[in-house]
């Protein structure tokens, strides 16, 4: 039944080495190439046959969520369903009945003064009530107000009761999303103020974009994809998702190796203000395994870098690039600030790693470079891959003079959509870009897209950005891997050590446990 099932803080176990990396990857689609493929079966009157396996399935998961949850059986549990006026809520109404007809007490509050008519006589027809208003004791709280054909914005519907969803978390029912929450767009993952989380969604056909990128993210909780017969009229689908398994080290190191062989890293980070970057780029690189670690800093951020690892080596600001002969990977920016001295020379590695092709993580006050770039040369190169945030994507978009982006890039507004802003940046500064969220989107210059639900919420804290940048440098000098699969190493790599230290998302944890959880 089952094809997809991300319940964030676990994978289902298989048979693997301790040193391979296991990529799951899931095709990931808009809401409108869903309802393209379904137009086809909708058209020589498989939309039943449609409804039928999404309800079913929508109830199978109703149902072992209930149960892992409660400790019981079906029997007897309250489900109370908002149904809009589409199929949406025809969705809904039917799971209602499946679970009527296994037991359960089922109510359905109509948000409209219509509702989907078989639907609705299937469910009264199953023991289900309708009634105005939501139950105290409800147990599993059904979302089915609109789905895919949700347009403009969701108010939330004003039905008594509701307040129910704010009780503490013991007392609060199950929230389950029929195919999205309502009132996320399912392209975009943009989301406005009355959308209800959901504690897991369940959606129908394939993966939607909306329910992993940006708001929609947050509020899709866990989820469960059913397939419902439109696999062959998908289209090729350049977005995927990933997630790995034991994320462990990179490549082991054969019997033939040597430092150099298996890759030296040079980075350039760290300053008097931010020493502390420095010390965790550098600490992250080394414990995620690469022949040599060479730091480019002031000579007081290189010997603390030094005393916490002295097997890094550490070379002046002002170094020629003859110091980079051996570099297989760059990492620039993380606390550099923006002392013009040291910016400079961050600013002399950057030419010469865009002159010789050398990989390179550019991050942090590393973007502040992209600038004179785009006046010299109009962008950047495919060697590079960019790590910003939101603040730092929007600081971007102001240097590529793109209003559009920056609107993308707002998370509050109804045209947030990071995926294709990710991909605009990628096909403007013609590099990979890893833009960071709680969910990590990596787009390549040529529109291929991964995407990472982190689900490690303690991420969000000062320094776990440098972290990666190390992470991904150590990975990027190492192996001979495109863009997207170094960053989908890397960020699985970066999470897996957060879900190490603090499983249960309580985020009392610093950066630098993050880099000790990495060995
Ligand atoms: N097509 C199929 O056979 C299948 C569909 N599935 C499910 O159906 C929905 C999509 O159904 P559709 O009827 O096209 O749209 P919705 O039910 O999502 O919503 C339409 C309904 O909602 C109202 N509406 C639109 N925008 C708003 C808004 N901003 N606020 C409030 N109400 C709004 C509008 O009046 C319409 O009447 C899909 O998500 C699946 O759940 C199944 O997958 C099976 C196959």
């Amino acid at each position: 039944m089952t094809v997809t099932s991300l319940p964030g803080w676990w994978w289902p176990k298989g048979r693997y080495s301790r040193h391979q990396e296991v990529a799951m990857l899931v095709n990931v689609y808009t809401g409108d190439q869903i309802r393209a493929a379904e137009k086809p079966l909708l058209d020589t009157g498989y939309g039943p046959a449609l409804m039928g396996r999404a309800a079913y399935g929508l109830a199978h998961h109703i149902a072992h969520h209930h149960s892992s949850a409660r400790g019981r059986g079906l029997y007897g549990a309250r489900i109370t369903a908002l149904i809009g006026p589409g199929n949406n809520g025809g969705d809904g109404l039917y799971a209602l009945a499946h679970l009527a007809r296994r037991g359960a007490a089922v109510a359905a509050v109509l948000t409209r003064d219509r509702a989907h008519p078989e639907g609705l006589q299937a469910f009264r027809a199953a023991g289900g009530r309708v009634v105005d208003h939501i139950p105290p004791s409800t147990e599993v709280l059904v979302d089915a107000v609109v789905g895919t054909g949700f347009r403009g914005d969701f108010v939330r519907p004003q039905v008594p009761g509701l307040e129910i969803l704010n009780d503490d978390a013991a007392l609060r029912p199950l929230v389950v999303a029929c195919d999205l929450p309502s009132g996320v767009n399912a392209d975009t993952g943009a989301a406005g103020e009355g959308v209800i989380a959901a504690d897991l969604s369940v959606t129908f056909g394939g993966m939607k974009q909306g329910l992993i990128a940006g708001r929609g993210g947050t509020l899709s909780g866990m989820l469960h994809t059913v397939p419902i017969g439109l696999e062959r009229h998908l289209p090729k689908t350049p977005v995927r998702l990933t997630s790995v398994q034991e994320p462990t080290n990179v490549s082991s190191p054969l019997p033939t190796d040597h430092k150099y062989s298996r890759g030296v890293l040079h980075l350039v980070a760290g300053s008097s203000a931010f020493p502390g970057a420095a010390l965790l780029t550098a600490g992250a690189a080394v414990s995620t395994g690469v022949g040599m670690v060479v730091l480019q800093a002031p000579e007081a951020v290189r010997s603390r870098v030094i005393s916490a690892y002295p097997e890094v080596v550490g070379v002046p600001p002002s170094s020629t690039p003859a110091a980079m002969d051996r570099s297989d990977g760059v990492v620039i920016g993380p606390g550099l600030g923006d002392q013009p001295q040291l910016l400079s020379e961050a600013e002399a590695v950057l030419e010469h790693v865009l002159e010789s092709g050398t990989a390179c993580v550019l991050d942090a006050s590393g973007l502040g470079l992209i600038r004179d770039q785009l006046r010299r040369r109009g962008g950047l190169s495919t060697n590079v891959l960019i790590t910003p945030h939101v603040g730092e994507a929007r600081r971007i978009a102001v240097m590529l003079r793109d209003r559009v982006l920056a609107s993308m890039l707002d998370s509050g507004s109804a045209k947030a959509d990071p995926v294709e802003a990710a991909r605009r940046v990628a096909g403007s500064l013609d590099c990979s870009v890893l833009l960071k969220g709680s969910t990590t989107v990596v787009a390549s210059p040529q529109g291929e897209v991964l995407l990472h639900r982190a689900q490690a919420p303690g991420l969000a804290t000062a320094g776990t950005g440098d972290v990666l940048s190390g992470i991904l440098g150590a990975l990027c000098a190492t192996q001979e891997q495109d863009w997207l699969t170094v960053a989908a190493q890397g960020v699985s790599m970066h999470t897996a050590a957060v879900q190490r230290i603090d499983p249960e998302g309580r985020g009392r944890f610093g950066a630098s446990a993050v880099v000790r959880a990495m060995g």
